[in-house]
């Protein structure tokens, strides 16, 4: 076992298949289990555990460093922690980072959620890379402990858990109530080097969204706002009939965790949305729940893709952009609907990364355009976004 954690308690890894990784504990003590994923970014450990996109899943950070600018209050990405459990190679042993607040082990006990540490996260990314994605359980014990038995039970919940395929998490993972959003992007600036909240800037005429909460980034709503949306964030289960009474200039639908299959609800509200005619966005979960709703399938990814280095044709422009990715479902290409076009296909695997309806004011896109962490090269989905609304006139305008 890795030398750098020996003050830290045992903990085991076990994927369904029956590989066990001893490691040492990081966070909270227990046992966690999920769908185990890996992902590429170089950085943003903390946006990544709090995106709500990874609840139920066990995130493997491939980066083998990680916890070196600790944790801070402004770069949570949600409220909460929601990655199911953490896998790293070294925790780093030190945290240092003007802006850092606390450690990530801290962070992660604070949240009442596993890690573990010591890990050859090579070894297990090249099993979920070759075998696909499993399910995986992490037992956290104390000092002393017998890694046998910690192990065994770890299979047991491996086994257990029964994947992500048919689990409706969005509903799980939204607000209760509505609520507005008016913060847009930050900079870093001042003697405190604290970030400074820039808000909807109201001399640019403004527009009225409404954005689905299926398990939102923050930044989404950020990169919205600094393009001049006044946000009203409603629960995963509004209908589209409450939507529409708010009459807005547009709809976002949110990424979020789990299957888009079962979320009836989403894609019923997104059926009527689109066919009125409201100009509608949709990210990742939310692009899914679009293109079901336009008739097309969703299918599950062998491994998904999960990183921040994923380059993206854009078929219109033909530029490339690397873009954020986190999805383990994907739209079927080959059940689009005539009205519904492919705008984006990722050069990794040719997967479909990005719709726009012929007859509608309507797109949507499979990777983050929020980045966060991530490049920004694909922003300018949400310019087109802004662009559509100002093209469409608004009944009763
Ligand atoms: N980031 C997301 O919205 C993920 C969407 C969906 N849960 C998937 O895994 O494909």
């Amino acid at each position: 076992m890795s030398p750098l954690l020996p003050s830290f308690p045992p903990a085991v890894l076990a994927l369904a298949d029956g590989t066990l990784f001893p490691g040492f504990s990081i966070g909270a003590a227990g046992h966690t289990s999920g769908e185990v994923v890996f992902n590429t970014a170089l950085t943003g450990y903390q946006e990544i555990i709090t995106d709500p996109s990874y609840s139920r899943q066990i995130v493997t950070l491939t980066y083998p460093h990680i916890g070196n600018v600790g944790v801070n209050t402004q770069d949570a990405e949600s409220d909460q922690i929601h990655a199911a459990g953490l896998v790293v190679k070294d925790l780093s042993r030190r945290v240092s980072n003007f802006r850092s607040e606390s450690s990530l082990d801290n962070y992660l006990t604070n949240a009442g959620v596993l890690g573990i540490a010591g890990i050859d996260t090579r070894k297990l990314t090249r099993i979920l890379r070759d075998k696909g994605a499993q399910s995986g359980a992490i037992v956290a014990g104390k000092i002393g402990d017998d890694v046998q038995a910690l192990g065994k039970q770890a299979l047991e919940l491996a086994k257990a858990f029964p994947g992500m395929a048919g689990l409706d998490l969005a509903k799980v993972v939204t607000t209760k109530t509505a609520y507005p959003w008016r913060e847009a992007e930050w900079e870093l600036h001042g003697a405190d080097g604290k970030p400074a909240y820039k808000t909807v800037d109201q001399s640019k005429p403004l527009k009225k969204v409404v954005a689905y909460d299926f398990g939102v980034k923050r930044n989404i709503l950020r990169m919205l706002a600094e393009r001049g949306c006044e946000l009203t964030v409603v629960p995963a289960q509004t209908s589209a009939a409450e939507v529409l009474a708010m009459n807005p200039d547009g709809v976002f639908l949110s990424n979020g965790p789990g299957d888009p299959g079962p979320c009836d609800y989403a894609i019923a509200a997104a059926k009527e949305i689109i066919e009125k005619g409201v100009p509608t966005f949709g990210i990742c979960l939310g692009h899914q729940i679009m293109g079901l709703a336009a008739g097309a399938k969703t299918l599950k990814m062998k491994f998904g893709h999960h990183g921040a280095n994923h380059p993206v044709k854009d078929l219109d422009t033909g530029r490339v952009a690397i873009t954020s990715q986190n999805h383990g479902f994907a739209v079927d290409a080959n059940t689009l609907p005539s009205n519904v076009r492919v705008t984006h296909v990722s050069l990794f695997d040719g997967s479909l990364q990005g719709l726009a309806w012929t007859d509608k004011p309507a797109l949507c896109f499979q990777g983050h355009p929020e980045a966060s962490p991530g490049p920004h090269d694909i922003a300018y989905l949400f310019d087109r976004f802004v662009a559509l609304m100002n093209a469409t006139k608004k009944e009763g305008k």
